[in-house]
């Protein structure tokens, strides 16, 4: 497995709209992409600092797993995504060393990118994303 780089950062927010004023207008961090991603249940706005992004996550149904972080921990940070050159081998990898997976396969993320996510059980507490971008 070659972890490359952060990602992204990804932050459970109610509103993208609202979270905007700060980032945008507070900050001064462009949102340059903002995408619904169904099977997840979010809608996801990137926001590029240099090499790595934070995405903001708004979600569209109570049934998100977005909702129930907010609904039982706030708005805040709710995972960290590294990317990986070959996703499915970094899966293969960590089941071998018994690492809890959420997704044994990939699914599809924004942008294109395949995704899956590592139980935070299994990570010291912090949700993790796996991500490869073509
Ligand atoms: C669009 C895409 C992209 O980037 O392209 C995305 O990011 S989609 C981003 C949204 N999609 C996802 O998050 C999909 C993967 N997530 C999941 O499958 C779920 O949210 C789980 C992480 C399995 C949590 O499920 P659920 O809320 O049903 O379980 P639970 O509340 O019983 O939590 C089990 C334990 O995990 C902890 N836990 C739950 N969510 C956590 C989080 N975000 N960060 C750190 N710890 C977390 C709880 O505190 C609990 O610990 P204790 O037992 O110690 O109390
Ligand atoms: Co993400």
């Amino acid at each position: 497995m070659k972890p490359t780089v952060i990602d992204h950062i990804g932050i459970a927010v109610r509103s993208i709209d609202e979270a905007l004023k700060f980032w945008e207008e507070g900050l001064g961090i462009r949102c340059t992409a903002r995408e619904e991603v169904a099977e997840q249940k979010v809608i996801t706005a990137f926001l590029p600092v240099k090499d790595t992004e934070v995405e903001l996550l708004e979600p569209t149904s109570d049934e998100s797993p977005v909702a129930k972080f907010i609904e039982k921990k706030g708005e805040g940070i709710h995972h960290i995504a590294i990317r990986v050159d070959d996703l499915e081998a970094a899966l293969a990898e960590l089941k071998a060393k018994g690492v809890r997976l959420i997704d044994e396969t990939p699914r599809y993320g924004a942008g294109g990118a395949k995704i899956a996510f590592v139980h935070p059980k299994s990570t010291g507490g912090i949700l993790l994303e796996l991500s490869e971008r073509g």
